[in-house]
């Protein structure tokens, strides 16, 4: 391409670099579930991780404007880079009311996605987030998708489960998970897209 020959480059170390980020990132949260700091590395043998480059152009309607809709992130870990303009609001726990995260220079935004969510039978949550556009100025931010092969089945770990605390979600296949979330990521709706609680055991009873 014409424009930015070094891009290809440029982005492939960048990859490199955040892969052996992602790798360190899952040995602590094995460590942290009592397993061997190794156990999540095959499923990430062929995976399917990709990165974005979001430009969010300033609006002097931000409320009428597109930045990202509500959703979790669907896979693994999320390693987000975002300059110091902000806008990425997260849903806190404690009242549901969204909550501005603040820039902070020279550091990463580390997101734990629906599948650690469902290995971990719920010990790590993910959580919900948006993006509001600002008025004045564009904002640019470059999130890392670090996730596993796409005939992944996803369901929560052997070594997890037992009789007290019995799988809390029903396996599904992450290639197919994805497909369907790719279609309704970027539509402002107020509804669920699809989300691992529609794979959740107390909802099959419903
Ligand atoms: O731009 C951001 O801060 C986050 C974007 C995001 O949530 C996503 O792409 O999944
Ligand atoms: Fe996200």
């Amino acid at each position: 391409m014409a424009g930015v020959p070094e891009l290809r480059e440029v982005s492939e170390d960048y990859a490199t670099e955040m892969e052996r980020l992602a790798f360190k990132l899952m040995e602590l949260i094995a460590l942290s579930l009592g397993l061997q700091p190794d156990r999540f590395h095959g499923f990430f043998k062929d995976q399917t991780t990709f990165i974005r480059l979001n430009h969010y152009p300033p609006s002097p309607f931000p409320h009428l404007a597109l930045g990202v809709g509500r959703h979790k992130d669907a896979g693994g870990l999320t390693i987000l880079a975002q300059d110091e303009v902000g806008g990425l609001e997260v849903k806190r726990k404690s009242d549901a009311e969204w909550t501005w995260v603040m820039p902070t220079p020279n550091s990463y935004i580390i997101n734990v996605g629906d599948i650690i969510q469902v290995w971990s039978n719920d010990a790590y949550e993910s959580v919900e987030h948006r993006v509001k556009v600002n008025p004045e100025k564009e904002r640019f931010s470059i999130p890392y998708f670090f996730n596993p092969g796409h005939y992944t089945i996803v369901k929560p770990l052997e070594e997890i489960v037992n009789e007290q605390n019995p799988a809390k979600f029903r396996p599904y296949n992450w290639g197919k998970f994805l497909a369907n979330r790719k279609r309704s990521n970027f539509q402002k709706l107020d509804v669920e897209n699809l989300q691992i609680f529609h794979f959740s055991v107390s909802q099959l009873a419903d």
